[in-house]
């Protein structure tokens, strides 16, 4: 090829090989970034919330884009959360701590109407996303769960708090975390009184037969693989009925 010819190819080329290097480079920090945190964050979620990988699991190749695009946005918001952690210094006046599904859900969206009180600084594309932080049982590591600091990180910044107090006028603004797991853990209420040891707890209580039969329809609508169903105990369950009624 003649030089000269080579030299404009050259040059005509440049924008677009600049353009291509810049994005691949742009491309590589990205994954850097993103992978790195989201195997270790995704990890611990998992680790506290085992029945989330079998719920992505059951829908097949959905799923795995699902879970992909849950664990990115997942990862930017925990990370943008800690990146805004000087802004972030209310812990929780109040705690929703069970029992599962009790009606925990919906007690949850009722309070967060009112302008005083918020929940979690959570993803907006699930409700349960900003009721419950399962920080208590690890989400950030069962080894941290202890760290005020790090709790600090899933609630709303101090924004937040000016424009309930300063604009609405509220006299006090409060958070609270509404995991329903939390009634059912042994050291959980060594953690929130070491957390927070002026917090009230709330405690939903509800038939329990029927609450684990919730449970078990939730599990299953959501892909767990039980090996087990409570609906085969139905008559065993009739007949226990029958003997507390009178027979003892
Ligand atoms: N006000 C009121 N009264 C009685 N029952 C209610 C109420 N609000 C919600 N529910 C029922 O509570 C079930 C969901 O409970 P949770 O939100 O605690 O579930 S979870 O543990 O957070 O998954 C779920 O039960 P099932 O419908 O039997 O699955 C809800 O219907």
């Amino acid at each position: 090829m003649h030089r000269c010819a080579a030299v404009t190819l050259c040059i005509l080329l440049t924008p677009f090989l600049v353009l291509y290097f810049s994005l691949s480079y742009v491309l590589g920090i990205l994954i850097v970034m993103m992978i790195l945190p989201r195997l270790w964050l995704a990890r611990e979620l998992y680790w506290s919330c085992p029945f989330l990988p079998a719920v992505f699991r059951s829908q097949g190749v959905r799923g795995t884009l699902l879970r992909l695009g849950f664990e990115v946005s997942y990862t930017i918001n925990v990370v943008k959360r800690f990146c805004t952690l000087p802004l972030r210094r209310t812990l929780p006046s109040f705690y929703i701590a069970g029992f599962p599904k009790c009606g925990t859900t919906s007690l949850a969206s009722h309070l967060r109407r009112h302008p005083a009180v918020s929940g979690l600084a959570g993803l907006p594309y699930h409700e349960v996303l900003s009721k419950e932080s399962h920080f208590l049982n690890g989400a950030l590591g069962p080894n941290r769960a202890n760290s005020s600091l790090l709790y600090r990180s899933f609630f709303p910044t101090i924004f937040t708090k000016f424009w309930a107090e300063q604009v609405v006028g509220v006299k006090q603004w409060m958070v609270f975390d509404a995991c329903p797991l939390t009634a059912c853990l042994p050291f959980a209420a060594k953690r929130i009184s070491a957390l927070t040891p002026n917090a009230k707890v709330i405690f939903m209580m509800r038939d329990p037969v029927r609450a684990i039969y919730s449970g078990e329809a939730m599990l299953r609508n959501m892909g767990m693989p039980l090996q087990w169903t409570l609906s085969e105990e139905a008559p065993a369950l009739g007949r226990m009925f029958e003997v507390g009624s009178g027979e003892l």
